[in-house]
């Protein structure tokens, strides 16, 4: 069943899961299982004119800071698609025992490279996968991006740590872009972390169960601000210690897609069996 209620669309599915994504960024706000136990973080404060902190913004066409020159140089931090408004496509995809699937869609803004976005967020038993369609809609010219899920993954970062990225390279923010080789078989982002995985395997998974898939997502961020984030208007008390995000991007360069062509990104998110 899907319903929409001001910028909330609700998506619920045969088995008692639901979604909530919010028009505002195309963001996913809310992801519960059977049980009605959440699986996403949400912070209780809420900035306007904000990003939603929380849930899974979308980081569209630029990760981090933009580019000093260029087409984007003048946009703000993780780019445009987060902060804007998208259209709802009110035609369900999808809505039966299989699976229950909503669009939302933007289009660049007039200044901007133009590119149409076309995000698909499907639930189904025990997964919610959500797909991003780039569209370069210029005849002529290259539409350089980047493009990432900025996933909250709701658990203490103390007790919850990410699976899978041993042995990848990453770049630590926090010690300057320093590249390094992951040597932890569980990555704990408990205390200030900013690390950019590149070029991870599509299978990771949390040390509570829930695994991830990704597709066309070569990269792999894995965020907690920790205590930083006092100084943050949008998190509330205590906040950093509710989640770690785990990022699937194309971030380490910018894609370069073809007049005329389309990309897909995707991941999905898998709950342990309940
Ligand atoms: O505060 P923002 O703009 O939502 O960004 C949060 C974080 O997002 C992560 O993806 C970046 O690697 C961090 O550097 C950044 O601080």
């Amino acid at each position: 069943m899907i319903t929409k209620e001001n910028d909330a669309i609700k998506l619920v599915h045969d088995s008692g899961n639901s979604a909530v994504v919010s028009t505002l960024g195309a963001t996913v706000v809310s992801f519960q299982d059977a049980h009605k136990k959440e699986h996403l973080f949400l912070s209780e404060k809420r900035k306007p004119g904000k990003a939603i902190r929380g849930g899974i913004p979308i980081a569209f066409p630029v990760f981090g800071k933009p580019p000093a020159e260029g087409p984007y140089s003048d946009l703000p931090q993780h780019g445009y698609a987060r902060i804007s408004e998208w259209s709802y496509d009110e035609t369900p995809v999808m809505d039966s025992k299989d699976g229950v699937s909503v669009r939302l869609t933007l289009d660049s803004p007039p200044t901007r490279p133009p590119a149409t976005l076309v995000y698909t967020v499907t639930l189904t038993a025990h997964q919610l996968a959500c797909t991003l369609h780039v569209k370069n809609t210029s005849s002529s010219d290259v539409l350089p991006f980047q493009a990432l899920l900025h996933t909250y993954h709701l658990g203490n970062p103390r007790n919850v740590g990410v699976k899978g990225l041993k042995g990848a390279r990453f770049n630590d923010k926090t010690a300057g872009g320093n590249t390094l080789i992951e040597s932890h078989d569980v990555v704990h982002a408990d205390g200030l972390t900013d690390s950019v995985y590149l070029a991870t395997t599509n299978e990771l998974e949390l040390t509570n169960g829930v695994k991830i898939r990704k597709h066309n997502l070569p990269d792999t961020v894995v965020w907690n601000p920790s205590e930083s984030a006092k100084s943050m208007d949008d998190m509330h008390d205590g906040g950093w210690n509710e989640f770690v995000c785990v990022e699937p991007g194309h971030v380490n360069d910018f894609y370069q897609l073809e007049a005329g062509k389309e990309w897909v990104g995707m991941q999905v998110i898998t709950l342990p069996s309940q």
